[in-house]
């Protein structure tokens, strides 16, 4: 029987369909399944048209409605039908017969390219000569300066990283990236991949490592250049096939959720790898889709559960928590997700103290702050209760010491750099212990103490909640929150599945995987295809990092910046500096109007500003200018918050979230940095860098949400952290 199949491109012009267009498509496809080829093509009500001079035999049209045209590939071999495109009547001619589907033999995968236009600009012509063997370099003489941006890729290498011979003939036309991403949308997309890599400077090998091996671990093996059968079935992450009983309408208005079908060779191979050996992570810049590997890890997992067993998935915030439990639902049935604990790190260290220790409570972390203040001047120590706070919660509560031999010894209070003699460490301590004990006592647990209960807890049991633990948004978890989740999982296989990114860290902890017990040497693994931002934004937001490198928990190799690519385009980002806070509110209301008015819904609009204060002042600004906004909490709200108005938040609120639209406002020399979250350098002059570090990492974050736009504000002076003119 024929298989339909359906091209992820469909899937944004489903949604423009309205209700009768989209049944008259589904009772189409269904005829797809029914008949045979000759009779489906002699079919009077479809009208099945070939296209006499379009690029690929294989392509036709058919009528959906009056005003919509859909575009198939129909082999003349194999049983599959690929549905390749949803267009408007006036274009789809043009369009279809533009564009040619091939096998890519080297990848096993199905690719299209626009024919007509890649045939412009290189011509046709025979495919490549075989490679010539190297001339001795001294019979040569010195060669002029290859403007070309593949000089020194040679063809062979080319062709065996999968470019076919009209690329590779295209590619040497092409002198500067800009070019090469303009030409994106019309080169076959596996492809495209491997020239971006090579583009930026990527090593072949390591191309071949992470672009081609992952596509050929699915197909299995070289793929005949007519067996459109196998390619169609090997490019899962651009090809969805329906299954001969899904129902084609539910299929296809799952639209949206394309990350739960389409998922990259790369993001498949390591959400469903049977089995790694030990911790595993996964680390990519922002919008690489480490929370949709995380999502899709935890379905891996959970269908793999021994009896009994239990997954926790876990996230930095209650926002974030929410978000991925409601990804989740998408993404896993009832009784799989029964088997799946959604909750933040904090959440399971009271649960687990708790159940020895009912009446336990939570206390603010600025509490506990406080309570340091008491403490200093109580004992009249000559240090500020911030320099006595930082011992406790970076070295203290980080390393877990338990005892003052631990901290006296030299070890303890590496990367610090303020110096401690012994006597006036043995003060601390004290003080450190007499904050603790009163802490218990109130039976009110900051969060840090709380997870030092819960580890103790945990560790003193011979059976542990979970079987596998999956972290989502690893980069800021405290070492204490770590401690909790180590021990609420057996070391082992499968036991813990981390993804993060070190340069999104915005707040003030740092983290060693290795001190932690968590061993990630061999298992990290890098994701580099950005699926949220456009290239515009993207490389915009990527400035503000300039020559910061920050190594990956575990890793080893610091990522550079620049090494996440993204296949989208639009618009550049739009600055503006204006000369005061009242000339910025207007402006930024301007740019809001043009938005909403450009057809952006509301809710696809966030705007940040650095504080809560200047959250207000957004809101206020926007209302008086009649637009609809709204203070967005998402400690509070969940994100889907439905109030159809402009969302206002902090810049640390839109951690892990997207938006269509994004303006970040208010990036002005005093508010970033903010000095009032940064440890003084006279108190220690690291946690002073690495506090600053977080802020650039606050900007880099906020602007890293825009999908498609992306509008940043200040008055007066600019922060220093902004790209360079
Ligand atoms: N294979 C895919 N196909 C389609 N969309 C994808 C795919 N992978 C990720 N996406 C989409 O890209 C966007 C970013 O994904 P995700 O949030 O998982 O990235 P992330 O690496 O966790 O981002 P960040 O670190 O910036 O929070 C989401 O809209 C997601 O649905």
């Amino acid at each position: 029987m024929p298989r339909l199949a359906i091209d992820a491109t469909c899937l944004p012009q489903y949604d423009k369909l309205d209700r009768p267009t989209r049944e008259r498509l589904a009772a189409i496809t269904r005829k797809f399944r029914e008949l045979p080829l000759p009779a489906l093509l002699a079919h009077p009500d479809l009208r099945i048209r070939a296209l006499p001079e379009g690029q690929d035999p294989r392509v036709r049209t058919f009528r959906i409605s009056d005003s919509w045209t859909g575009v198939m590939l129909a082999p003349e071999s194999g049983e599959t039908f690929l549905l390749v495109h949803l267009l408007p009547r006036e274009n789809a001619e043009k369009w279809a017969a533009d564009q040619r589907h091939d096998v890519n033999t080297v990848m096993g995968t199905l690719e299209r390219r626009d024919a007509s236009a890649l045939e412009e600009r290189t011509g046709r012509a025979d495919p490549l000569p075989a490679p010539e063997p190297e001339p001795e370099p001294a019979s040569v003489p010195a060669p002029a300066a290859d403007p070309s941006l593949f000089s020194d890729v040679g063809d062979e290498a080319l062709r065996q990283l999968g470019v076919d011979d009209e690329i590779v003939r295209f590619s040497r036309t092409l002198t500067t990236r800009a070019e090469l991403a303009d030409w994106g949308p019309a080169i076959p997309q596996d492809q495209f991949e491997v020239l971006l890599h090579l583009a930026e400077g990527t090593p072949v090998d390591q191309v071949m490592r992470e672009v081609v091996q992952p596509r050929r671990a699915v197909s299995g093996g070289p793929v005949a250049p007519d067996d459109y059968d196998t390619a169609i079935r090997n490019t899962r992450h651009r090809v969805m096939l329906v299954d001969d009983d899904d129902d084609i309408e539910e299929v296809l208005s799952r639209g949206f959720d394309a990350w739960r079908v389409f998922l990259h060779p790369t993001q498949r191979a390591l959400a469903y790898r049977p089995v790694f050996n030990g911790p595993a992570l996964v680390y990519g810049g922002p919008g690489t889709g480490k929370t949709v590997v995380a999502l899709h890890r935890v379905k891996h997992l959970a269908e793999n559960l021994p009896l009994g067993g239990r997954v926790l998935l876990t996230s930095f915030t209650n926002a974030l928590v929410e978000s991925v439990r409601r990804d989740l639902a998408l993404l896993l049935d009832e009784e799989l997700r029964a088997d799946v604990d959604v909750i933040t790190a904090d959440k399971l260290a009271l649960t687990v103290v708790r159940e020895e220790w009912p009446d336990v409570g939570l206390r603010r972390d600025s509490d506990a702050r406080g309570m340091f203040a008491n403490v200093v001047r109580k004992h009249g120590l000559p240090w500020s209760a911030d320099f006595v706070f930082h011992e406790y919660r970076h070295v203290v509560m980080a390393q877990g010491i338990t005892t003052v031999d631990g901290y006296l010894d030299p070890d303890a209070r590496r990367g610090r750099s303020t110096p401690l003699t012994v006597e006036q460490r043995r003060e601390i301590w004290n003080a450190i212990s007499v904050a603790r004990a009163w802490m218990r006592r109130t039976k009110q647990l900051p969060t840090l103490e709380l997870h030092a209960a819960a580890t103790r807890i945990l560790d003193g049991r011979s059976d542990r909640p979970y079987t596998n633990i999956v972290v989502d948004e690893a980069q800021d978890l405290h070492p204490a929150q770590w401690r909790t989740l180590r021990a609420a999982v057996a070391p082992g296989p499968n036991d813990m599945f981390i993804a993060g990114d070190n340069r999104q860290r915005i707040y003030d902890n740092t983290v060693s995987f290795r001190q932690l017990g968590i061993n990630v040497v061999g298992r990290s693994h890098p994701l580099r295809v950005n699926y949220r931002t456009t290239t515009e934004i993207l490389t915009w937001a990527e400035q503000i990092m300039r020559g910061q490198r920050t190594a990956e928990p575990g890793a080893g190799t610091p990522e550079p910046p620049g090494s996440t690519r993204s296949l989208l385009r639009g618009n550049p980002p739009v600055l503006y500096g204006a000369p005061d806070a009242a000339a910025e509110l207007a402006a930024l209301a301007e740019q809001v109007r043009s938005w909403l008015s450009g057809g952006i819904a509301p809710g696809d609009i966030c705007v940040t500003a650095r504080t809560r204060r200047g959250v207000t002042e957004v809101v206020s600004a926007l209302r008086a200018h009649g637009l609809p906004a709204s203070r967005f909490n998402p400690q509070q709200h969940t994100v889907d918050d439905s109030a159809d108005t402009v969302r206002v938040t902090t810049m640390h609120g839109v951690k892990g979230l997207e938006f269509r639209a994004v303006a970040v406002s208010g990036v002005t020399a005093t508010a970033l940095p903010l000095m009032e979250g940064v440890t003084s350098p006279d108190l220690d002059e690291n946690q002073h860098r690495s506090d600053l570090a977080a802020q650039r990492s606050l900007l880099y974050v906020a602007c890293t949400r825009a999908r498609e736009a992306l509008y940043v504000s200040w008055h007066g002076e600019p922060s220093p952290f902004l790209p360079p003119d």
